[in-house]
C-alpha cells in the first residue's frame, strides 16, 4: 500500500484476491415499483450484464428508463424487492462511491476537508493515512484552496465537484456518477469529468449515467436502457450513428433519445458522400475534424 496518494483500485480491494479480478455480474435482475405488489410496473426488467474491472460504462436512456435504479444496483446500494442474482466481483462488498445530481443531498460535513474525512472513515481507511489521503484527494480535483470554506461560499458546480472529490477520496474499485453533470455549466462539468477520468486512469471502473450524448467517448462502452430493459450494449459510435451509419434508425433514436445536432450534421455529410467513416463523436474528434477541414482559424 503506498502513501501520500489516493489508493488505486487494486490497493483498496487487495490485488491478491481472486475475486478482485472477477467481473461484477448481474443476472436477470428485476426491480418492481412496489416491492409488495407483484403486479406493479418493473423499474428494471430482467437485466443481465458483466462489468469488468477498470471498465468505463456510460449508461444512457430517456427519463424513467431505469438508469438510476440500475446505477444504484451496480453501486451495491439496497433496492427493496430486487429479484435475480448479483456477484459483486472486483467491486467488493462495500457500496461504491455514488455521486448524484444534486450535491446538497449528499454533503454532511461543514467543509470539504471534513467531508473527505467522513468519506475516508466510511470506506474504512486507516486513520493514520487520513491527512495524506485528504491532501491527495484535494490535489486530484484542484480544490486545495476551497477545502476549509463553508459550503455557502462555494458555487453549485464547486459543491458538486466537492461531493465527487469526497465520495471518491477512499479510492475504491468502482465509482458511480448518476447524471452528476446535468446541473453544471460546461466548465464545472468538464472538471467533474476530468476527476472521473483521473480515477479511471488509476484503475477504477466507472459507471457514468448521462443524458448528454456529447459525453460519449469512442473508447467507452455504452449501454442504453428503455422501459427498464437494456436495449443496447456496444460502442458509442454505433450507438449514435448505427452500423453502417444511417442504414436504419440508430440505436440512439430507437431508444427515444435525440441525436445531437453535430451528429445529425455528420450523418448528413456521410449520406451526401462528403465524409467517410469513422464519423466524429467526441469533442476531441470534432476538434480534429474541424482542424483537418481547415474550419478553425490558426
Ligand atoms: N424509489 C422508487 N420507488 C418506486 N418507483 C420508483 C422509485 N424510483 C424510481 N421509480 C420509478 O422507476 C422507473 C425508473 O426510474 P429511474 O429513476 O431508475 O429512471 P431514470 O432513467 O434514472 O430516470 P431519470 O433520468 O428521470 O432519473 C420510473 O418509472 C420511476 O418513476
Amino acid at each position: 500500500m503506498s502513501n501520500g496518494k489516493i489508493p488505486e483500485a487494486s490497493e483498496t480491494f487487495g490485488a491478491e484476491s481472486a475475486e478482485a479480478l472477477q467481473a461484477l455480474r448481474i443476472h436477470e435482475l428485476s426491480v418492481r415499483s412496489d416491492p409488495d405488489d407483484p403486479e406493479s410496473s418493473l423499474r428494471l426488467d430482467s437485466v443481465s450484464l458483466r462489468l469488468e474491472p477498470g471498465e468505463w460504462l456510460t449508461l444512457v436512456g430517456v427519463n424513467g428508463s431505469g438508469k438510476s435504479t440500475l446505477a444504484r444496483v451496480l453501486a451495491g446500494l439496497p433496492e427493496a424487492g430486487a429479484t435475480g442474482s448479483m456477484a459483486r466481483g472486483f467491486a467488493g462488498v462495500y457500496p461504491a462511491a455514488y455521486v448524484m445530481q444534486n450535491p446538497d443531498a449528499q454533503l454532511f460535513g461543514e467543509t470539504l476537508r471534513e467531508e473527505i474525512q467522513f468519506a475516508l472513515e466510511w470506506s474504512g481507511q486507516p486513520a493514520g493515512l487520513f491527512a495524506e489521503r485528504t491532501e491527495a484527494a484535494l490535489g486530484l480535483s484542484g480544490m486545495e484552496e476551497l477545502a476549509d470554506l463553508p459550503w455557502s461560499e462555494l458555487s453549485g458546480g464547486q459543491r458538486q465537484l466537492a461531493a465527487a472529490t469526497a465520495a471518491a477520496a477512499g479510492g475504491g474499485p468502482l465509482l458511480v456518477f448518476d447524471e452528476a453533470t446535468s446541473m453544471l455549466d460546461e466548465t464545472a462539468g468538464r472538471a467533474l469529468r476530468d476527476l472521473a477520468l483521473s480515477h479511471h486512469r488509476n484503475g477504477a471502473a466507472i459507471v457514468w449515467v448521462t443524458q448528454r450524448l456529447d459525453e460519449l467517448e469512442p473508447e467507452h462502452r455504452v449501454m442504453a436502457m428503455s422501459r427498464g430493459r437494456l436495449v443496447f450494449d456496444g460502442d458509442g459510435r454505433t450507438f449514435l450513428y448505427g452500423s453502417p451509419p444511417g442504414a436504419e434508425r440508430s440505436p440512439c433514436v430507437q431508444c427515444g433519445l435525440r441525436l445531437p445536432y453535430l451528429a445529425e450534421l455528420a450523418l448528413e455529410m456521410y449520406r451526401r458522400g462528403d465524409w467517410a467513416e469513422p464519423l466524429p463523436m467526441s469533442e476531441r474528434e470534432w476538434a480534429e475534424k474541424r482542424r483537418k477541414a481547415g474550419l478553425e482559424r490558426e
